[in-house]
């Protein structure tokens, strides 16, 4: 399920060294982190009012806007969503060790 963000993450590696005319990433990249934190700051607000609104489709929109705003973000501070990953991974490591026990189903 995760193999899309590694790939979307590659290709963002790869906007570093585009033509910012030529590539939304490269640009927001030209601009700066300042820029890109707004973006991120913008589509966190509108997944908000999407979430508000309650229509499925416009949610699953607005939160994929803003999950990929966030990756350009990790990108540019050369972070990789593996990291991300990692970090909910060792916190479901813990939890999900405790869920498994309250179902009886820990080894
Ligand atoms: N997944 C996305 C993606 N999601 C959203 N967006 C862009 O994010 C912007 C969303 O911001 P807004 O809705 O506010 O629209 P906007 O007014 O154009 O944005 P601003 O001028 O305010 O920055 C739009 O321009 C979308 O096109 C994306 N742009 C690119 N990608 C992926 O990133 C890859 C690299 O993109 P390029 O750099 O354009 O080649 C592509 O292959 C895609 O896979």
């Amino acid at each position: 399920m995760s193999d899309i963000l590694a790939q979307l993450a590659e290709v963002l590696e790869a906007r570093k060294a585009e033509d910012p005319a030529k590539s939304y990433v490269a640009g927001l990249y030209a601009k700066g982190l300042d820029r890109i934190l707004k973006k991120v700051g913008e589509e966190a607000t509108e997944t908000v009012l999407a979430a508000k609104d309650g229509d499925a489709a416009h949610v699953v929109y607005e939160t994929a806007d803003l999950w990929f705003h966030t990756l350009v973000m990790l990108a540019y501070l050369d972070l990789r969503p593996e990291q991300v990953l990692e970090e909910l991974a060792r916190r479901f490591g813990v939890s999900g060790l405790d869920e498994k026990a309250a179902r009886g189903q820990a080894e």
